[in-house]
């Protein structure tokens, strides 16, 4: 482990024991990523014990509240060593590090209390004076960003603090690492350099996935954005400007650079680092006189369920803002105080944006985010769809107190912003794999309908429906893509794809309401004709046993099976005719009743027939009836009960007989 020299080196006490047992216990029992790690286990456990081991150890400690899905911002803490100038002139530490990612900050005035004046903050890490820049890349959560750039979100990792503080010092390493070729194997590389590496490292890993790698490097200095890799000799501004599509704000003509290699991404951050605006002040002799963003643009292609390829649209930012300053402890005066005053500007209206966001009653209110060109180009990642890590990074020195408290109390603040992640995906590519979806589940609805109804229905209407139903050239198909070659298509052919598959998806929606529409419609028909059926029979019974009761039934039963066809029943018989003359009834077929099935006339036809045959004979019987009592009234042998008799039977006749009809 490599120890700077300026760090402030202490000699172990009781509470740095205490505070590196529970950080290791901390690291095994929250940290699934570090639990695993290995080499680290290795290297704690060959450590500990030794006389400066605790304090190493103690230069790592993991936050108390180990990251949830939730926790769209993480934060973590920097504290750099102090500087030869601070030890010179005597200045003490105002931070301790009493573990469990807590930083206590004791500053030299009494609290309100009387007591002392100490503060407490708690994050997800906390990386203390000895951290080396290699520890940022493990432990600060970078990795799991970069993953989640490959992934296709849009993340974003940014420094915050005080001029001084270590911001370039922890993304790009220390001055003069640019000048020159750099080495890539140089220890103080800073965090940029290092999530490179390790980007190109996962890359390798997804061997079945293609990769786009595009890269910008920009300035805000002064409130113009420069481009970095393309600056010209007038740094000539550009514009920032509000995409509709994306709902978010870009920088036009901002230049792009392919990187096919790692090479070329270090390429575009050694020229970005020579190009860039640094001067010197009080505090700093390498002072970042500007906001930078490096962005590196990941387009990944990859074979998708359905056969389609689906490419996504990652992205990470490194952004280095520009310190805060004091400008009479920074001493600055003409350009320098110009550029610190918007330096100031712009740092301020990040703090107002990160206030409302962190406030769950501002939250839904107005969000400053047009007040600066940085608050623009940071609106995304504070309150979009993105993934942000801020690496808040402080001194410890006493002289830099507030400060300090200054830049931890707004680390807390930002620990509080919620973003909705979200993968970033080509709409029509998207577009195209969810009608894919749509029309294979159609296709399978629709055979399941036709299954249903070639079921249910043999009638010949049915049939010729169902028929129809399987006639398909109605039905525009789409083309079968060429899934090879659907990354090449022109925009104009795969809007073209879209439309078709689009009107073949409406044709598929309409034939299966059709047939859902033609299924309901049997099954209501298939309804009635039961219910009709059950009606009949029920009537048909009523006949029968009104015709078995009656006295005025002539000798032979109305309907019989005839002797010649086997296995025909009597529908009914008259029993007292039997009884009475004993003889056995003398048997009659109903003309055409039987042969119905003989010679083919339809069923629906015979019914009719039989239907009004019955009602004829019960008409006749009826008539006879008639007959028969008013015979007898006119032979004056009627009484007030035969009255009464015909009257009744008139009335069954009235309205019996149409009944039988119907
Ligand atoms: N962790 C560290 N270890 C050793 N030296 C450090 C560390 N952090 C910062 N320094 C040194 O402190 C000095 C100031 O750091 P740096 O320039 O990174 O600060 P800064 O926050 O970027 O300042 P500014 O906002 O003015 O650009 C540099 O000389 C740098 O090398």
């Amino acid at each position: 482990m490599e120890v700077d020299e300026t760090i402030d080196f202490q000699p172990p006490t009781l509470k740095d024991a205490f505070s590196a047992i529970q950080t290791i216990q901390h690291f095994f029992t929250f940290n699934e990523d570090l639990k695993e790690d290995k080499a680290y286990k290795r290297y704690i456990w060959k450590k500990i014990g030794s006389a400066d081991t605790l304090e190493i150890v103690a230069t790592r400690s993991a936050g108390s509240e180990p990251s949830t899905p939730d926790d769209n911002v993480n934060v973590v803490v920097r504290v750099r060593p102090l500087c030869e100038k601070e030890k010179k002139g005597g200045h003490g530490m105002v931070l301790q590090f009493p573990g469990n990612g807590q930083i206590m900050c004791e500053g030299k005035a009494m609290g309100n209390n009387g007591g002392p004046n100490i503060k407490v903050f708690t994050y997800n890490v906390v990386f203390e004076p000895g951290a080396t820049q290699d520890d940022i890349l493990q432990y600060s959560g970078v990795k799991r960003l970069i993953e989640m750039a490959i992934e296709g979100f849009s993340c974003t990792a940014f420094c915050y603090g005080q001029t001084g503080s270590g911001k370039t010092h922890t993304l790009t390493g220390p001055p003069g690492l640019f000048h020159g070729k750099p080495n890539p194997k140089d220890e103080r590389h800073g965090l940029i350099f290092r999530s490179f590496v390790y980007l190109f490292q996962r890359l390798q890993e997804h061997k079945d996935m293609h990769f786009i790698l595009k890269a910008s490097f920009l300035e805000i200095y002064n409130e113009k954005v420069i481009d970095l890799l393309n600056p010209g000799s007038a740094r000539k501004p550009l514009a920032v400007r509000w995409s509709k599509k994306s709902r978010g704000f870009y920088v036009e003509n901002l230049f792009t650079v392919d990187c096919e290699e790692l090479d070329d991404l270090l390429a575009v951050l050694e020229e970005g680092m020579r190009n860039r605006v640094v001067g010197s002040h009080q505090m700093n002799d390498h002072s970042s006189r500007s906001h930078t963003m490096l962005t590196v643009h990941i387009t990944s292609e990859q074979q998708a369920e359905g056969g389609v390829f689906i490419s996504k649209q990652g992205k990470i930012h490194f952004v280095d803002l520009a310190g805060s300053e004091m400008t009479k402890k920074t001493m600055s005066e003409g350009t320098t105080l110009e550029e610190a005053n918007n330096i100031n500007k712009s740092l301020m209206v990040l703090g107002y944006c990160i206030a409302s966001l962190s406030d769950n009653k501002k939250r839904s209110g107005h969000i400053p985010y047009r007040d600066s060109q940085l608050t623009k180009l940071l609106a995304d990642s504070l309150a979009g769809n993105g993934v942000t890590l801020m690496i808040a990074c402080v001194s410890p020195a006493y002289s830099n107190y507030a400060e300090t408290l200054n830049t931890l109390r707004y680390a807390s603040r930002a620990k509080r912003i919620r973003t909705k992640p979200i993968i970033i995906m080509d709409p029509r590519e998207a577009l195209i794999l969810s009608l894919k979806r749509d029309v294979n589940a159609l296709h399978i609805e629709n055979e399941h309908l036709k299954a249903a109804l070639n079921l249910q229905n043999e009638t010949l209407a049915l049939r010729a429906l169902t028929d129809s139903s399987h006639d398909r050239t109605h039905i525009p198909e789409a083309p079968k893509v060429d899934l090879e070659r659907l990354a090449e298509l022109e925009a104009s052919e795969l809007a073209e794809l879209v439309k078709l598959y689009m009107v073949e998806n409406k044709a598929l929606r309409h034939e299966n309401s059709d047939l859902f529409s033609t299924r309901e419609m049997i099954l209501h028909d298939h309804e009635v004709v039961c219910r009709e059926n059950e009606r009949l029979l029920k009537k048909l019974e009523d006949v029968n046993s009104v015709c078995v009761r009656s006295p005025l039934i002539s000798s032979q039963p109305a309907i019989s099976s005839t002797p010649s066809l086997e296995g025909g029943s009597e529908i009914w018989t008259n029993p007292n005719q039997e009884s009475n003359g004993g003889q056995k009834p003398k048997t009659e077929t109903l003309d055409g009743r039987l042969s119905t099935n003989i010679t083919n006339i339809p069923e629906s036809i015979q019914k009719e027939m039989d239907k009004r045959r019955i009602g004829e004979n019960i008409l006749n019987m009826a008539n006879n009836f008639h007959r028969q009592n008013t015979d007898r009234s006119s032979s004056g042998d009627s009484t007030k009960n035969d009255k009464l008799n015909g009257r009744i039977m008139e009335d069954k006749r009235a309205t019996f007989v149409p009944d039988m009809l119907t």
